[in-house]
C-alpha cells in the first residue's frame, strides 16, 4: 500500500482510537458516578435503618439502662449516677441484632397456677447466640413496670420482626420414629417444639409409619398452606422428603421429564446415625442449632442429583456410593439385628477383609470450566485412557477398568467423622458434583486413603484416586455370565479378582445411606439448586468422634 493512501487511514484510526478513549473515559466516569450514587444510597438506607425507632429506660438485672431500638438492632448502656468524687466507671453496654431475635413476649407477675393477667414487668426478648457453628437460645429481660411503655416496645418489636419474610409461621413436620436410636419423637418434643412454640410457629405433624409414607402425604397435601417442611430423622428420611418435594413440584408444574425446583424449604432436625445432610448445612449435629436456623429463616439453596436407570427415575438425592460403600451397606443391612454402630463397624471390617474391585465402565461429563478446577489433578497415566465422546453438545469422558469405590456427591457431606466432608472440594450450590473414583490398589493403600478422611488432608493424593467436578456420571457394571459373588469366607487372591456377576444380578448402591439394588447402568445428573434447606454453607463440621475400627 502506498504512503499517501496510508495517511488518511492512520488519521482515521487515530481519531477512532481517540473517540474510543473519550468514550471509555466517559463510561468510566459514568460508572464512577453510578458507584458514588450507590454508596450514597446505601449510606442513606443505613442511616434510615440506624434511625432510633424507640428510646427508653429499662432495668437489665438490677441496673437501669438507656435502651435504643433501631430497625436493625437493640442497644443498651447503663445509666451511671454522677459520682461526687467525679470518678466514672466504664459503662458496660451491649447490643443484639434484630435478625437474631426470634420472639418477644410481655412479662407479667403471676401467682403459681395463674394462666393469664397479672401486673406487667417488662418485655423478654428471645434471641440466638452463636458459639462456633452452634446456635444457642438466650433471653434478654427488659424490666419496666409501665404497661403503656412495655406495650409500645412489644408492639414495635413485633412489627419490626414481621419484616423478616423468610421466617416460617406454618410448618409441616415429619418425624421418623424408627430413625437410629428411635429418639426422633423425644428430640422433637424436648428440643424443637418449645422453640417453635416460642416463635409462634404453627405445626402440622405426621409421625411416619413406613418407608414411602412421606411421599404419599406430600403427593396429596395442600402445600401452599405451609411456609416450609421439617424432617426429624436421618439421611434416609431427609433424602426421601427431598425426593418427594421435587416430585411434587414436577407434578404441579406438569413437567414429567424435567426436574422442577421444590417450592418449599426443608428444615432438617438430625436424629439419624450420621446426618451428613444436616451436618453439611449446620456444621454440627445439634437439634437446637437446626431448629434456630428454621425459626430465623436462614435459607440455603442446595444442588441435588437425579439417579436413573434405563430411562426410569430411581430417586433424587445428594450422594451415592458404588463399590465399597454399596457393598459395605448391603452387608450391614443383613445384620439389622445388631445395634447400628456395631453393625456399621462389622460391615466395614468385613468388606475390607473381602475387598475386591468392580469391573465397570465409568463415564462423566465435566462441569463447566468455572467449576472444573476444584480438584487435584488426575494422574497423567490415567488421562491417556480417556476416550472423549460427543453426545450432542456434551462431551463424555469414558474409562473402562477396575474400581474399588466410586462416589458421586453434590454436597460436601460433612460429618463428625470427616469434618471437611467426604467431598471437601464441592460446595452446596456450585452446580456440580464431586466424582471420586478409587482404582484398584492394595488393601493397605485403600485403608490409608480412607483414614485420611478423618484428618481431611491428602485423601486424594494417591495415584489410584481420581477426582473430578462433574455435571453427570454414568456407571455401567460389567456382567459376566456364569458366576455370582462368592459369599464364602475364602479369600483367595481377592485384591486382583474383580466381582464376577451373572447376567441380571443387581448391584448394591448406597444412595444417601439407603441401600438401593440396581441391575443396570445408572445415570446420575446434577441439578443446580433443586432444593432450599434451612441452614447455611459451612466450611468444616465440629468433630467429636474418631473411627476406631480401621
Ligand atoms: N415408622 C417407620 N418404620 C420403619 N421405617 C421407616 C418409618 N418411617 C420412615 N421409615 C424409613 O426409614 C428409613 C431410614 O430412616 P432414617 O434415615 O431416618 O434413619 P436411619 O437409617 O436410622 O438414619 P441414618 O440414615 O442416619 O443412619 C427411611 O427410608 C424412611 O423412609
Amino acid at each position: 500500500m502506498s504512503e499517501p493512501e496510508e495517511l488518511p487511514q492512520r488519521e482515521q484510526r487515530e481519531s477512532t482510537k481517540k473517540k474510543k478513549k473519550t468514550k471509555r473515559s466517559g463510561k468510566k466516569k459514568k460508572e464512577q458516578r453510578e458507584g458514588e450514587e450507590q454508596v450514597e444510597f446505601e449510606q442513606e438506607v443505613q442511616s434510615v435503618s440506624e434511625c432510633v425507632v424507640l428510646h427508653g429506660i429499662f432495668k437489665l438485672g438490677k441496673k437501669s439502662h438507656d435502651v435504643l431500638l433501631t430497625r436493625t438492632k437493640l442497644t443498651w448502656t447503663p445509666i451511671i449516677p454522677e459520682n461526687p468524687t467525679g470518678e466514672t466507671g466504664v459503662p458496660q453496654s451491649g447490643e443484639v441484632l434484630l435478625q437474631d431475635i426470634f420472639a418477644v413476649k410481655v412479662k407479667r407477675r403471676r401467682a403459681a397456677g395463674q394462666e393469664s393477667g397479672g401486673p406487667v414487668l417488662g418485655v423478654a426478648l428471645f434471641w440466638c447466640r452463636r458459639k462456633g457453628r452452634r446456635l444457642e437460645e438466650d433471653t434478654l429481660h427488659l424490666h419496666n413496670a409501665s404497661s403503656e411503655h412495655t406495650h409500645t416496645w412489644y408492639n414495635t418489636l413485633k412489627e419490626l420482626l414481621t419484616g423478616f419474610s423468610n421466617r416460617p409461621t406454618n410448618l409441616k413436620v415429619f418425624i421418623n420414629p424408627s430413625s437410629h436410636k428411635k429418639e426422633a419423637v423425644h428430640i422433637y418434643r424436648d428440643h424443637v417444639a418449645p422453640l417453635f412454640k416460642m416463635a409462634d410457629i404453627r405445626t402440622d405433624i405426621t409421625v411416619t409409619e413406613r418407608k414411602g409414607h412421606v411421599l404419599s402425604v406430600i403427593k396429596e397435601c395442600k402445600l401452599d398452606e405451609y411456609d416450609g417442611v421439617v424432617c426429624v430423622g436421618g439421611d434416609g428420611s431427609v433424602a426421601e422428603l427431598c425426593h418427594a418435594l421435587v416430585l411434587r413440584a414436577q407434578l404441579d408444574a406438569d413437567s414429567p421429564e424435567k426436574p422442577v425446583r421444590a417450592t418449599l424449604p426443608l428444615g432438617i432436625i438430625p436424629a439419624g446415625s450420621t446426618d451428613v445432610v444436616s451436618c453439611s448445612v449446620h456444621g454440627v449435629r445439634d437439634p437446637v442449632t437446626a431448629a434456630l436456623h428454621i425459626v430465623l429463616g436462614h435459607l440455603q439453596q442446595v444442588d441435588m442429583c437425579s439417579f436413573s436407570s434405563h430411562g426410569q427415575l430411581v430417586c433424587f438425592g445428594f450422594s451415592a456410593m458404588f463399590g465399597f460403600g454399596g457393598r459395605s451397606l448391603a452387608r450391614a443391612e443383613k445384620k439389622r439385628w445388631m445395634p447400628s454402630s456395631r453393625r456399621r463397624e462389622y460391615a466395614l471390617v468385613k468388606t475390607l477383609a473381602r475387598l475386591r474391585p468392580e469391573d465397570c465402565q465409568l463415564s462423566f461429563l465435566s462441569a463447566r470450566k468455572s467449576n472444573s478446577n476444584l480438584f487435584v489433578q488426575r494422574d497423567k497415566d490415567q488421562d491417556q485412557d480417556q476416550d472423549p465422546k460427543s453426545e450432542g453438545e456434551e462431551s463424555w469422558v469414558t474409562n473402562q477398568g477396575l474400581y474399588l469405590s466410586i462416589s458421586i456427591m453434590s454436597i460436601p457431606c460433612l460429618s463428625p467423622h470427616a469434618p471437611q466432608g467426604l467431598a471437601p472440594n464441592t460446595s452446596l450450590a456450585n452446580g456440580s458434583a464431586a466424582l471420586i473414583a478409587v482404582g484398584n490398589t492394595s488393601r493397605s493403600e485403600f485403608i490409608k486413603h480412607l483414614k485420611r478422611y478423618s484428618s481431611s488432608t491428602g485423601q486424594f493424593n494417591f495415584s489410584f484416586v481420581e477426582t473430578h467436578a462433574v455435571s453427570a456420571v454414568k456407571i455401567r457394571p460389567c456382567s459376566l455370565i456364569g458366576c455370582s459373588e462368592d459369599e464364602s469366607e475364602e479369600e483367595g487372591d481377592l485384591k486382583t479378582t474383580p466381582f464376577i456377576h451373572a447376567e441380571g444380578t443387581t448391584f448394591p448402591w448406597n444412595i444417601d445411606g439407603e441401600l438401593v439394588e440396581i441391575a443396570n447402568e445408572v445415570l446420575i445428573r446434577v441439578h443446580p439448586r433443586l432444593i432450599t434447606l434451612y441452614g447455611e454453607e459451612v466450611e468444616e463440621a465440629e468433630s467429636s468422634v474418631s473411627c476406631s475400627c480401621i
